[in-house]
């Protein structure tokens, strides 16, 4: 426990019943669930595969296992389970299948799925936002834990009546398809958890032990799931800040923090008050905002860092000016204080706000990551792949199926395809079982059946490495061998391209490490869970992402952008009262920046042909204004700065020749 405060410590070393960490933005609470883990293990009071530790992201996931990667070595460490609330909720369904009335190998839904099958069952010519709005009742429902007949119970409103109706038809139809969405993977669980107290109680034995981290953005079904899983005594170490809760609008409730201390009447709190992130003129920014909003209790968080560099408050013609400050701005202080690009990000209210900050990264040769962007998934190399894994996984897939067979193309054309599904749907069979059969492929042209034969074969073989392989391992095996790459190196004109093409594949596989084997089942469900969050290694480039997007992680230099009214806080929450949890998410943005933060608006925006003129963000004037360095207060410095960023500017433009 070497480097701890003492309530770190305390918090550490407490086992005697459930306890809760509670406090404020970069106190280490992260920190605690990591020693804490290490320090279970070393005392030998639970094994690793004993304990399992719950964070909000996949990164976030993956970043612990790296810090618990160091602290415990080897083999003491396996087993450990660190997950997000879906991951956890996976492995169950894989365990538990029967029980949930699910085959191996079922599928997961994402989004778009979700909404083909709304769109199928509901009243024909409905508007898109009434199905997104039923989409999003149904997921509510289910968020609360509630079931078909419950929501119909629950229901107030015409429409609410009408997606509980469509709740019962559309939980039918996934059930056919042997599949569930994402909210089932918590609510499902949690249902049969709380049915059978044995199984229950079984889950317990297997998880001894468990871990919290962000606590304040579970929602109501994830709260209940870990009070099955933690049971009476309650072995589990809960970390949280009330005053990070950016989640209310897809159900989370702070509220959760305090149901932990009536649910737990032992429950022991312990309170973090000294921020080891930020310097400390970021950190009176953070604390005097934040205590605009109402607190039950106020967290006065202290820092022994100094003073450092003051906040800068830019104020930009439009967001081009702006992205083109923010650019040369990072370019100019990776060249002259070292900063890794890595240690930068760009902070946004929405993903519509990355384009003009790609743009001027671009210009100036900036490498930059953008998460939850991408379009990755939609490339068509990635896409084939993903079908081909699909097939591996769940034979009963027709859809990946009739993708697969047609990438690369074979010696099968659409006419046979048809008989194939029409004798398969006979016989009652996947159309990917029929193609395997003798009986069938006699029926068809010497050609067609050659080729059906040959796919057959691929995938048996692919299926059969899908057992003894990691998924990580399967993704290149599978390129290989199904013919893939060699397509995609036809398509493509010259080398550099190939090579691009090829590195998505390269990047889908990597996309797996720190999965297990265990069989294609296992592998497209990490894949579902992955498809619908966070993915992928940034490496060493300069981080674009939502606030949302940013919580729990820190960075030497963070740029908040269209910090104006109307866009944080958002237009919506100014009108629907949520303006205190706008406020929290300005304290997330703010607390993420370790040595310097920068807080930008633009005065104007062209919105549909015509230019809107904009105000800075009401935030900006709730910041104690001794430690802002606004434009236009220090012209002197001012001109040195623009200087250094124009050469900054002039330098890359020189490389970018210098180049050729
Ligand atoms: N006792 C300590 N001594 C030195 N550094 C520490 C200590 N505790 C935490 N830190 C460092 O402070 C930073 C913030 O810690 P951590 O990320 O755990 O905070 P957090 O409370 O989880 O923040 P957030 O609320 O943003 O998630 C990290 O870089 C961490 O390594
Ligand atoms: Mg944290």
């Amino acid at each position: 426990m070497h480097g701890l405060n003492p309530p770190q410590k305390e918090a550490v070393a407490y086992v005697g019943g459930p306890l809760l960490v509670l406090a404020g933005a970069g106190s280490g609470k992260t920190r605690v669930i990591t020693e804490k883990i290490a320090h279970l293990i070393a005392t030998g009071r639970h094994e690793a595969r004993h304990i399992a530790a719950i964070t909000f992201t996949n990164k976030a996931a993956r970043e612990m296992r790296e810090r618990v990667a160091k602290r415990v070595k080897g083999e003491a460490a396996e087993g450990l389970m660190v997950t997000t609330f879906h991951s956890l909720g996976l492995r169950f369904l894989q365990i538990e299948h029967e029980r949930a009335k699910l085959r191996r190998g079922f599928s997961i839904f994402d989004g778009d799925d979700q909404m083909a099958i709304i769109k199928d069952l509901a009243t024909p010519g409905l508007k898109n936002d009434a199905l997104y709005s039923i989409q999003n009742l149904i997921s509510a429902a289910k968020n609360n834990a509630l079931s078909p007949e419950q929501a119909a119970e629950a229901a107030r409103s015409a429409r609410e009546r009408e997606a509980a109706g469509l709740y019962a038809r559309y939980q039918a139809r996934l059930q056919a398809f042997n599949a569930v969405d994402f909210d089932d993977l918590i609510r499902l669980p949690l249902t049969l958890l709380e049915a059978d107290p044995d199984l229950a109680a079984g889950w317990r034995e297997r998880i001894r032990y468990l871990l919290v981290d962000e606590c304040q953005d579970t929602n109501g079904a994830q709260y209940r799931l870990l009070r099955q899983l933690a049971g009476t005594k309650g072995n589990i170490t809960c970390v949280g800040d009330d005053d990070q809760s950016i989640y209310a609008w897809r159900g989370a409730q702070p509220e959760n923090l305090d149901l932990l201390g009536q649910d737990y009447p032992n429950l022991k709190v312990i309170k973090l008050e000294q921020n080891y992130r930020c310097t400390s003129r970021i950190l009176r920014c953070a604390n005097t905002l934040i205590a605009k909003n109402p607190h039950a209790h106020l967290k006065q968080l202290w820092s022994q860092h100094g003073d450092g560099e003051p906040v800068r408050v830019w104020a930009c013609t439009n967001n081009e000016h702006e992205a083109e400050r923010v650019a040369a701005e990072i370019h100019y202080l990776h060249q002259a204080k070292e900063i890794p690009w890595g240690e930068f990000a760009i902070l946004f209210r929405g993903n519509h706000q990355s384009r003009p900050l790609e743009k001027a990264l671009q210009l100036l040769r900036i490498p930059y990551h953008l998460t939850g962007g991408t379009k990755f998934l939609d490339r068509a190399e990635v896409k084939d792949a993903l079908c081909w894994l699909q097939v591996l996984a769940n034979p009963d897939n027709d859809a990946a199926f009739l993708r697969a067979i047609a990438s690369p193309k074979r010696e099968v054309g659409a006419t046979t395809l048809e008989k194939l599904a029409a004798m398969a749907q006979q016989a009652g069979l996947p159309m990917s079982v029929a193609a395997g059969q003798i009986g069938f492929l006699k029926q068809l042209t010497p050609r067609a059946a050659a080729g059906l034969d040959e796919f057959s074969r691929i995938v048996d073989k692919l299926r059969d490495a899908a057992e003894k392989v990691t998924p990580a391992e399967l993704v290149p095996m599978l390129a290989e061998q199904s013919g893939l790459l060699a397509m995609v190196r036809s398509q493509c004109k010259d080398e550099a391209s190939f090579l691009r093409r090829k590195a998505n594949l390269e990047e889908l596989a990597s996309w797996f490490e720190g999965a297990r084997g265990g069989g294609p089942g296992e592998l497209a469900a990490q894949l579902a869970l992955l498809s619908n969050a966070d993915r992928g290694e940034p490496g060493n480039a300069v981080r674009l992402m939502s606030l949302h997007a940013a919580k729990g992680l820190e960075f030497r230099a963070v740029f908040v952008v269209g910090c104006e009214d109307g866009n944080l806080p958002h237009e919506a929450s100014l009108e629907e009262n949520r303006l205190e949890e706008e406020r929290r998410l300005m304290y997330v943005g703010i607390t993420r920046a370790k040595e310097r933060l920068y807080l930008s608006h633009s005065a104007e925006i062209k919105r549909w042909g015509s230019v809107d003129h904009l105000l800075p963000s009401r935030f900006l004037d709730e910041l104690p204004q001794g430690d802002l360095l606004r434009d236009g207060t220090d012209p002197e410095r001012e001109t040195a700065e623009k200087k250094q960023r124009g050469r900054a500017h002039m330098d890359a433009i020189a490389a970018l020749f210098g180049d050729g």
